[in-house]
């Protein structure tokens, strides 16, 4: 990454010299390395990679279109090791968005429709990340500027990301994007389309470009990062994503890595014929899974310092965690029980589990960061820092912050863990992530509610009282 000049600015400054060195980046990007290590690592390499079938070196397996049950649960054992190395923390570790390329590219030729190139572009973009391990953010949506269903974009200038010329070395993109996690620290930019208005084919467009690319500038929210010190900030010391605004400034995309444009029909196509939505929630919902057992964890280390299991509130919050827990893992297993081959001969885990899985999530999630405030109560706020552990303080800390069953070190360890969770900047944004990284958590309600098919169950009403039956 270090040899990438990304344009990225922070507080009103561009950010100058390397992004791994800047402390808003270096805990993340250390861990992303860890991650690539992992792979290698000869203890991990025959569960993490596969043979390329291009080069036939060991790639990643995140990258596998799965063709059967068996790479289905390769592809979840892989996600899974990644997942417990960040404690579910870091939603954008690479497999997330190698998913996705991987089961946009094995549809590539719904891109045909346009024109032929298309799909070799994507195709070729799939196989070249695969076989160097590229790493991408992606961006979907348009800035927050006016969301009523009416409303249409009438500045001169683009807000929204638009195409503002064709020319014959490719198309010319001008305006902003509203989020790109990880923006500044990928290899490649992956833009999709935006808007799902049927009409609203101007937004239609997809392609992938180099981080580094002229016009392209990344404005970073405010770091959460708050200090190198893993005692005091457990979490955000090594999961820390910066998430970032994009701007094109009359960006140059080359033809060949334009996958189409102007065309929200093949928009649609792509999300609905591909098995982007499974496959994509398969991986998520292995990070969900691997987050709420350490969740679950926490809650527990947190009961048993302060000593609360006798009270059955107490033993309702947690039992709530596992209702949680052992339902997300039971429609994981129901999601792969129930794997189809869909019509690109991928095996794809079932949707509506999935869906099911990911849009309960993002109720659960946040109440399970209310229980863990709940459980800790006072306890959260007053925590020492490992600064005080070296100062004429000790004495007092190590006596006045023991836990029942444990000292201060340890119960200060585990506090500082549950506050970096739920009381951070870096633990709110975890829940602002969870709740809308896929998309507005209300959409995603009515997605289900047009997916799920119902029409079994009227038949048994209908035929129950002997009514005619509706045409569904
Ligand atoms: C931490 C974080 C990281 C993210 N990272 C990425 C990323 O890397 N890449 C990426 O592409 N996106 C990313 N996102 C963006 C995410 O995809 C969007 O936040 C999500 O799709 C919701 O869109 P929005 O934020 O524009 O909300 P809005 O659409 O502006 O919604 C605002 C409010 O209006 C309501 N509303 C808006 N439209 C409607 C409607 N039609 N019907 C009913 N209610 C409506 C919503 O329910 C909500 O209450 C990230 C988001 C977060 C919070």
């Amino acid at each position: 990454m270090d040899q990438l000049k990304p344009n990225v600015w922070m507080k009103g400054k561009q950010i100058q010299g390397k992004l791994s060195e800047h402390p808003a980046y270096k805990g993340a990007m250390l861990t992303k390395a860890s991650l690539y290590d992992t792979q290698v690592h000869p203890d991990f390499i025959e569960k993490m990679t596969y043979s390329s079938p291009r080069t036939n070196e060991r790639v990643g397996i995140s990258f596998l279109q799965p063709k059967s049950k068996e790479d289905l649960e390769a592809r979840r054992h892989m996600i899974n090791i990644w997942a417990t190395k960040t404690a579910g923390m870091m939603g954008r570790t690479p497999d997330y968005l190698n998913t996705v390329l991987m089961t946009l590219a094995a549809s590539a030729s719904i891109l045909d429709d346009q024109d032929e190139e298309f799909s070799k572009n994507l195709t070729n973009l799939y196989e070249t990340a695969r076989d160097h391990d590229l790493s991408f953010t992606h961006s979907f949506i348009n800035p927050q500027v006016d969301r009523s269903s009416d409303y249409t974009e009438l500045s001169t200038q683009p807000i929204a990301t638009k195409i503002v010329e064709k020319n014959s070395n490719g198309i010319v993109i001008k305006g902003a994007r509203l989020l790109a996690t990880q923006g500044g620290i990928t290899d490649e930019v992956l833009v999709l389309p935006s808007s799902s208005k049927v009409t609203d084919n101007e937004y239609a467009f997809s392609f992938s470009i180099p981080t580094d690319t002229d016009g392209l500038k990344f404005i970073c929210r405010e770091s959460y990062y708050q200090g190198s010190s893993f005692f005091n900030y457990p979490l955000s010391s090594r999961f820390h994503e910066m998430d970032t605004m994009i701007i094109f400034d009359n960006v140059l995309v080359p033809w060949d890595r334009v996958f189409f444009y102007h065309r929200q029909d093949i928009a649609h196509q792509l999300f609905l014929r591909s098995s982007f939505t499974p496959l994509t929630l398969h991986q998520v919902i292995i990070r969900q899974i691997t987050k709420t057992e350490f969740i679950l964890g926490l809650a527990q280390k947190m009961v048993t310092t302060l000593n609360l299991s006798e009270y059955q509130h107490i033993q309702g919050k947690i039992s709530e965690i596992i209702i949680g827990l052992e339902t997300m893992k039971a429609l994981l297993d129901q999601a792969e029980l129930h794997a189809n081959e869909d019509e690109w001969g991928t095996m794809v885990p079932n949707t509506n589990s999935l869906y099911i899985s990911v849009t309960m999530f993002s109720k659960l999630y946040p109440r399970m960061i209310e229980i863990l405030q709940l459980i800790g109560a006072g306890g959260l706020v007053a925590i020492p820092t490992e600064e005080d552990f070296h100062s004429p303080l000790v004495k007092d800390i190590e006596k006045y912050c023991q836990g029942a069953a444990c000292n201060a070190d340890t119960k200060t360890k585990i506090f500082r863990l549950a506050w970096d969770l739920t009381m951070s900047a870096f633990g709110t944004r975890q829940t602002q992530y969870e709740r809308y990284f896929f998309g507005d958590p209300v959409k995603l309600t009515s997605n289900l509610y047009n997916g799920y098919p119902r029409h079994e169950y009227m038949n048994l009403v209908e035929d129950f009282l002997e009514i005619n039956k509706e045409a569904h």
